[in-house]
């Protein structure tokens, strides 16, 4: 309201009808960490407080990045957190709660280097002037992440209030790791599934058990480095990865997780013991070697639940992005896509790669990798439908809005 800025918040008039409050969310990507500060209302004692709205921050690169310096680290913490002193009014500071959570870039790190890290942020946490909980800084497990992201999109669209919930499945592509996460509905599902693949989790008085599981190493950037053969070599340094995924003639850098990688294209005169395909001859490049060396990354390694070939899901993160790079979808507002979209999208940047070389020297491989993960990896078929998007009701669509949810619950604030 415009005159909210007239007045101090706690004697503002629309705040005395109403109740507002505020939860902080971070999420430690192993790309980024972003802030998330979402404002709920509690309109009336008896109903449920409303999401209002929320700020959104990111940085990058990610804690993960500061593995040998976790102070510098949570300095990147502590300036997003300053963002929050400004957003929420001083008198709620002390029942505003602040909680990190981190993923794949720090599950990848040593014990030791994440809890460095982790103690940092932490101490950045106490000294603010925030509620922070126990346990408020944290790795996150895996199948939470694909479960809090399920609540969020669900809860966006509508699905899990009312009687006729027709919830949606999703599919989220991180750096590190992948997930994917739906509420099955054929008894075969349940009888077939890996136990560890499901999971009951009890959210606004009801109680839903997802098919979840977060697979890590294939994350986008941890399957560049696979396809390279390069995953999990600390000491790369200083050796040469090539792929027929790349233009012809490039060599360059690349820092991911703190190592440093060099990578390049597959020219004629390489030796083949250096190309990482048994199929694939020297010189070769285009979608079909390409795929050839993308299949050994994903084929056999995930498990396929039938269920899902016919269904449509909503993905984002890097599945987002990738098709927003390469104009299958706008940018601002998403879009509605087949998987085999992002197939004919891979084979016309893979053959073309001169065209497309402005853009990122991977994009060939992340297309291609991004398709083998979703038929050969899940199972789709070329139909399948995916709903891309950033934000429903311009708020993200991530999994922090899920696990503020929980955080709130779990203090008895709400819900
Ligand atoms: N606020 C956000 N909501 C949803 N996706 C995001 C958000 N911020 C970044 N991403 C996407 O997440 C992807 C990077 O994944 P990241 O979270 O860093 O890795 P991981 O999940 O493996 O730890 C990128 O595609 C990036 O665009
Ligand atoms: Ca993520």
């Amino acid at each position: 309201m415009w005159f909210q800025d007239l007045f101090p918040p706690n004697t503002c008039p629309i705040n005395a009808k109403t109740n507002t409050f505020y939860g902080i969310m971070f999420d430690a990507g192993s790309t980024g960490t972003r802030i998330h500060i979402y404002t709920f209302v509690q309109k009336s004692p008896e109903i449920l407080p409303e999401l209002e709205g929320e700020i959104f921050e990111s940085v990058k690169p990610g804690l993960s990045a500061y593995a040998d310096e976790p102070e510098k680290g949570a300095e990147s913490v502590k300036r997003l957190l300053d963002m929050a002193i400004d957003a929420v009014p001083p008198h709620l500071w002390k029942k505003t709660p602040v909680v990190l959570k981190a993923t794949a870039g720090l599950r990848l790190l040593s014990e030791e280097k994440a809890q460095a890290l982790l103690s940092e942020v932490k101490e950045v946490f106490e000294a603010s002037p925030f509620l922070v909980p126990e346990d408020s800084v944290s790795i996150m497990d895996g199948s939470y992440e694909g479960i809090l992201a399920w609540i969020t999109v669900n809860f966006l669209t509508g699905q899990l209030s009312g009687q006729n919930q027709h919830t949606v499945g999703t599919l989220d592509l991180g750096g590190a790791s992948t997930q994917i996460t739906f509420l099955p509905r054929f008894e075969e599902t349940l009888k077939e599934s890996p136990r560890d693949f499901l999971t009951s989790f009890e959210m606004f008085n009801s109680t839903y058990q997802l098919y979840t599981h977060s697979y890590l190493g294939f994350g986008l950037k941890a399957a560049r480095l696979a396809t390279l053969g390069a995953l999990n070599m600390e000491a790369a340094d200083g050796q040469m990865f090539r792929s027929s995924c790349l233009p012809k003639q490039l060599e360059a850098e690349w820092h991911f997780g703190g190592v440093k990688y060099r990578y390049g294209g597959n020219k004629k005169d390489v030796p083949l013991w250096l190309i990482p395909s048994v199929f694939v001859l020297a010189g070769e490049t285009g979608f079909k070697p390409c795929y050839l060396e993308v299949l050994k990354v994903v084929k056999g390694k995930l498990h396929q639940p039938d269920e899902i070939r016919g269904s449509s899901f909503y993905a984002f993160s890097y599945y987002y992005d990738r098709a927003a790079d390469t104009n299958l979808i706008d940018y601002e507002q998403g879009g509605v896509l087949e998987v085999r979209d992002f197939e004919r999208k891979a084979k016309e940047v893979c053959d073309n790669m001169e065209r497309f070389s402005s853009a990122s020297p991977f994009l060939c491989m992340d297309l291609t990798y991004i398709t083998a993960l979703l038929k050969e990896g899940f199972g789709f078929r070329d139909n399948t439908l995916l709903k891309l998007t950033k934000k429903v009701n311009n708020i993200e669509t991530s999994w922090t809005l899920g696990a503020t949810f929980h955080l709130l619950q779990s203090l008895g604030i709400t819900y």
